[in-house]
């Protein structure tokens, strides 16, 4: 079909507007041959335009939505994701490299949700390192107890085996800009769902929220994603920082010791009460139960709160 409004539209527009207005598009113009303005007729072509625009919006919107990967998790049963890579970060701690059905593949986990592992009757959370911008495999980066159930797994675990996993889990939301800022109160491997929220803030530009992370651990070597965490620091020094507490500190120690007190939540995270600020918790259950008890005493309502 030959288009009507070459000049202003392009074909495709055009062809658009005929279609869906043929009466319209055998009119050349809204001046009849006699020269008189008809105002009738420029309305319906302006209509005719705004429509077609309307529909080629639509099937951009279409076409840019179908193209996203879509994520393969499935949250009633286990997928098995096979382990392509297992990199020992010391003694305890390895980082294992999955590989997703395709290259194209994102595993699909909202910000702040987890996947679940199956030990025995039961299942454990875990919480990737990588986001849906890492594009055909995901990571975890799991501390292996010498007691642990699902750490004994882990440790067994060898480059070609398959990991059962379900997902997505957890109650988190996360929307960009829905806090002003977020304190983090970790211990060991609990620093994993706060990596995965801190590193969605702040990789995405439009995100201007602040992370204020206090991480506890036994010894410096027990400290996971030390290099990630000073990464982010440095690449985002106006919105994030971390501060480390250790029951045993090395000789040289700048930051906490002992345990995580009232008095380093007062100075390290948003203070409360405060507009749109939330504390997230993720430790072993004494940990966290001192955690809610500082907090509570410290003016942080249950809703400022969040435990994953
Ligand atoms: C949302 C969420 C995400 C998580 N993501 C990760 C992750 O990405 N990587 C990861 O390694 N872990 C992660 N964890 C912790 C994980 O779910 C398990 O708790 C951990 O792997 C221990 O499980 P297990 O079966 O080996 O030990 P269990 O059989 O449950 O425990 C046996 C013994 O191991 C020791 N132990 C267990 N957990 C801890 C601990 N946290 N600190 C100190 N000693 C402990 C204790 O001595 C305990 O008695 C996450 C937890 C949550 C809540």
């Amino acid at each position: 079909m030959r288009n009507k409004y070459p000049s202003l539209f392009g074909n495709s527009v055009g062809g658009v507007i005929g279609w869906v207005f043929p009466k319209l598009s055998s009119s050349h113009s809204s001046v009849p041959a006699g020269g008189s303005f008809d105002p009738h007729l420029d309305f319906q072509i302006l209509v005719g335009v705004v429509v077609a625009l309307l529909a080629v919006a639509a099937a951009l919107a279409f076409l840019k939505f179908s193209n996203k990967p879509k994520g393969c998790l499935d949250p009633e049963n286990f997928r098995n994701f096979k382990l392509v890579k297992r990199t020992q970060l010391s003694h305890n701690v390895a980082k294992f490299t999955f590989e997703l059905p395709t290259p194209a593949s994102v595993l699909g986990l909202p910000i702040g949700q987890h996947i679940r592992c199956p030990r025995g009757r039961g299942h454990k959370p875990y919480t990737p390192t990588t986001l849906d911008s890492d594009i055909g495999y995901s990571e975890l980066v799991i501390k292996m107890y010498p007691q642990g159930r699902m750490s004994h797994h882990f440790r067994e675990l060898r480059v070609g085996d398959y990991l059962a996993v379900k997902g997505p889990k957890g109650r988190f939301r996360y929307q960009p800009g829905q806090v002003r800022a977020f304190g983090m109160l970790a211990g060991g491997s609990g620093i994993a769902p706060m990596f995965q929220v801190a590193r969605a803030i702040l990789e995405n530009p439009k995100d201007k929220t602040n992370v204020h992370l206090i991480y506890a651990n036994v010894t410096q070597e027990d400290i996971l994603l030390k290099e990630e965490l000073e990464g982010l620091a440095a690449g985002y020094p106006n919105h994030f920082e971390v501060y480390y507490v250790l029951n045993q500190p090395p000789e040289v120690w700048n930051d906490g010791v002992g345990f995580v007190s009232k008095d380093m939540i007062q100075t390290h995270c948003p203070a409360a009460p405060g507009p749109r600020i939330q504390i997230l918790r993720c430790g072993l259950p004494p940990m966290n139960k001192a955690m809610a008890a500082h907090l509570e005493s410290l003016g942080y309502t249950p809703e400022m709160q969040f435990q994953f």
